[in-house]
């Protein structure tokens, strides 16, 4: 073979290769296209999860059926009256003061042992807006953090009549607002830009942790929610330990765990309506001594970033951080948004793209 030849074989052998390569790439990019992302949300108990999962079901499934709507209200309605009696308990626990009349229905929520949706009587219904109006449950409210009370009470103890209303019909915040810890795991999908979507939500109390393992398969983006306004208060499988304490340590164990080191990770800082509040009577200082700035909202945020980003500074990835209110739906469509494009663009690199 001459070298004009050689020359023309040579050629035609790197044609075919470059051709090669262009059909493997649309190809990867054809099953690119079809992959599904799954989208797994971790983190602590009552951190804001499942809530996150029902604001994607308003924003991308169309929102609660009858069959839902029916199930939250006996939920609801059963959480007030346990809140009432948890505010009853703390109320004698704590030695706090209430009106006469108030310690007589009190007393009667006793003997009565009012306990599921349909104990929520006329009668009843009167009685827990009684007791709500004594200064004395007010209290009781303002000092939950040395008891276990879901922040949301005082939301469900002030609609009380209309809770009872017979024809009563949650409304999207109510069922934003309801709190039911997830046992198990909840799995929601949906697409998006035609892309399939599989987002998990598991529960984040200790005992659920132990199933996390099974839903580590495939993951394409890990989702940690923080709630930011949990910095006094404890844990609620153990009141010895500060949330924000074990969060930090999940974290670490999560963040830093072989199946994740490589994967992208977003955490969203939650829960910055109830930080607003509380900072300005609470100083974070309760919780990490080191924290020097008083009750600035601005700063407080800053410094529990910090806290999270410097556990996370173990691997090459970059962590994602947004501030966030997870019962607000138009907050969540911005930071989906964001979440997505943070998948998208990490596909891209790993494609050589960009
Ligand atoms: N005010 C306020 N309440 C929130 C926010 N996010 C969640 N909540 C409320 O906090 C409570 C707990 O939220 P969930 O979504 O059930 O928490 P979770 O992380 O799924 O909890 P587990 O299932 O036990 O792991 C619910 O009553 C929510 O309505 C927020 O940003 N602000
Ligand atoms: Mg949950």
């Amino acid at each position: 073979m001459g070298p004009a030849n050689r020359k023309k074989k040579k050629q035609k052998e790197e044609e075919k290769k470059k051709s090669q390569e262009i059909e493997d790439k649309m190809k990867k990019d054809l099953e690119n296209q079809n992959k599904k992302i799954k989208l797994l949300v971790l983190g602590t108990g009552e951190s804001g999860k499942s809530t996150f999962l029902k604001q994607l079901m308003i924003l991308y499934k169309g929102g609660f059926g009858k069959q839902d709507k029916a199930l939250y209200t006996t939920t609801i309605r059963s959480n007030l009256i346990g809140h009432t009696k948890i505010l009853i308990d703390a109320i004698n626990e704590l030695g706090i003061e209430v009106k006469s009349k108030s310690k007589k229905i009190m007393r009667e929520f006793y003997e009565m042992e009012y306990y599921s949706s349909e104990d929520l009587t006329e009668n009843v219904q009167s009685q827990i807006t009684t007791l709500w109006q004594d200064p004395g449950f007010k209290e009781a409210y303002d000092r939950r953090s040395e008891f276990q009370l879901p922040d949301t009470a005082n939301f469900y103890l002030n609609n009380c009549e209309r809770i009872s209303d017979p024809k009563f019909e949650p409304t999207q915040e109510d069922i934003l607002l309801c709190r039911i810890p997830t046992t198990g795991v909840n799995v929601i999908q949906f697409t998006v830009d035609d892309r399939p979507w599989q987002v998990v939500d598991v529960g984040g109390q200790r005992s659920e942790r132990r199933k996390w393992i099974h839903q580590f398969d495939d993951v394409s983006i890990v989702l940690y929610v923080v709630a930011t306004s949990e910095y006094n208060q404890k844990l609620y499988e153990d009141q010895t330990v500060n949330r924000m304490h074990e969060s930090l340590i999940l974290f670490d164990q999560t963040a830093n765990s072989d199946l994740f080191k490589e994967k992208n990770c977003v955490v969203l800082f939650n829960k910055i309506d109830l930080l607003k509040q509380k900072i300005k009577n609470i100083d974070l200082k309760v919780c990490f001594p080191e924290y020097t700035s008083g009750k600035n909202y601005e700063q407080a945020c800053e410094f529990i970033k910090q806290k999270f980003l410097e556990v996370g500074r173990n691997t090459k990835r970059t962590i994602f951080t947004h501030f966030t209110c997870a019962t607000d739906t138009e907050n969540m469509r911005g930071v989906f948004d964001a979440v997505t494009t943070t998948v998208l663009e990490a596909e891209l690199k790993k494609d050589g793209y960009i």
